[in-house]
């Protein structure tokens, strides 16, 4: 079947780079986090996930044209103050090859060999072909928390997205909406997947057999719940509160980092997701391939705040009309004319 290779060479990718990274947040020390050029943190984990992506798919798929869009580069791991942070990710990343019996006899990986598995992720994508599309660690930012992160990692052919995997290693398999009770969120570590035109699908990190999730159907909005944002700075929240106001939702918003949003979102624990990052942001592609195509073949709609669906075609950032806004079909329509006039509102209060 199409793409059937390149799923199961995801699904491995994203399950082996998200053992690195739950062994790195159990151990995070401070010297672990480092600020990039835009002041966002990066970790060891986030570069070592970058590369043993970028590692499994090229060997498991070596027929392939091997062409990568991904969020972190070698720029500071190649300076001299870089390099005790390098020969940390190598050994990371050796440690993580070494525990799978298919790479047991591989040679480790040289410091230059990670390094070039992490600049693979240079590739501006485009219209045209086929690319991976990775975060190697979306929602840094919760990972260094403890709270939730996702390996969020897409195939874009011919500029669409055909396949999407999201790992979410602290999503308890159960429900997280707000009758679900904490006890029910004792297991967790979620993988979702995603094909065109097959429906998505969760199972458990550690390998139970997958099921088949739908995003809610409530089409009523008082009883809807919705998430944003856990970083008031990646989203407004008043905008996001005048919405949900005017479209009537009572329940207070579910904040947690990262696509596992989208994740939550496509099992239906809530039925709406708003961002409306602030101005002069530019949304880059890794940060919605994945988590677009799990809730779409859930059977829920993400747009733009005008309503259009996202373009992946044209290369690393997603040329957007103001904000992302996901939910059901039946919510949609009501939605979109709530974002409508509270963004109009907040407009003309300016
Ligand atoms: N100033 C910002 N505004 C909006 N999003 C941001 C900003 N800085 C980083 N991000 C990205 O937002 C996403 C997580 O945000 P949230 O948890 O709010 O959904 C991540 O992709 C994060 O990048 P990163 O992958 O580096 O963590
Ligand atoms: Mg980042
Ligand atoms: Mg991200
Ligand atoms: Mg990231």
């Amino acid at each position: 079947m199409t793409y059937d290779k390149e799923l199961a060479a995801a699904k491995k990718a994203a399950s082996l780079a998200a053992t690195l990274c739950q062994k790195v947040q159990k151990a995070l020390l401070q010297s672990d986090v480092h600020s990039k050029s835009d002041k966002s943190p990066v970790t060891v984990a986030d570069y070592g996930s970058q590369a043993v992506v970028s590692f499994v798919l090229e060997k498991e798929l070596p027929t392939e044209l091997f062409s990568l869009v991904a969020e972190e580069d070698t720029g500071d791991l190649r300076t001299e103050s870089g390099q005790e942070t390098l020969q940390r990710i190598t050994k990371l990343v050796n440690d993580s090859l070494g525990n799978e019996e298919v790479y047991a006899d591989t040679p480790s990986l040289s410091t230059e060999d990670v390094l070039r598995a992490i600049d693979h992720g240079k590739s501006e994508g485009g219209a045209v072909g086929r690319h991976w599309v990775l975060d190697p660690i979306d929602g840094t930012k919760g990972f260094v928390r403890g709270d939730q992160y996702a390996i969020a990692l897409a195939l874009l052919d011919e500029g669409k997205v055909v396949l999407g995997v999201l790992a979410c290693p602290n999503l308890p398999l159960a429900s997280i909406n707000q009758h679900s009770s904490e006890s029910s969120h004792d297991k967790v570590g979620c993988l979702f997947f995603a094909k065109v035109g097959e429906g998505t699908y969760m199972q458990s990190l550690d390998g139970s057999s997958p099921v088949k999730v739908h995003v809610s159907a409530i089409a009523n909005p008082e009883e809807a719940s919705f998430f944003e944002s856990f970083e008031a700075a990646h989203s407004l929240h008043d905008l996001s509160s005048s919405i949900a106001k005017k479209l009537g939702v009572k329940a207070p918003p579910v904040r947690i980092d990262s696509q596992a949003k989208y994740g939550a979102l496509s099992r239906g624990d809530g039925a709406i997701y708003l961002r409306f990052p602030h101005k002069g942001y530019r949304e880059k592609i890794w940060d919605h391939a994945a988590g677009c195509i799990v809730v779409t073949e859930a059977g829920g709609e993400v747009t733009d705040a005008a309503g259009n669906p996202l373009d992946f075609s044209k290369g690393k950032y997603l040329d957007l009309d103001t904000g992302i806004i996901v939910t059901n079909k039946k919510l949609m329509p009501s939605l979109l004319k709530a974002v409508r006039a509270s963004i109009e509102e907040k407009v003309s209060s300016l």
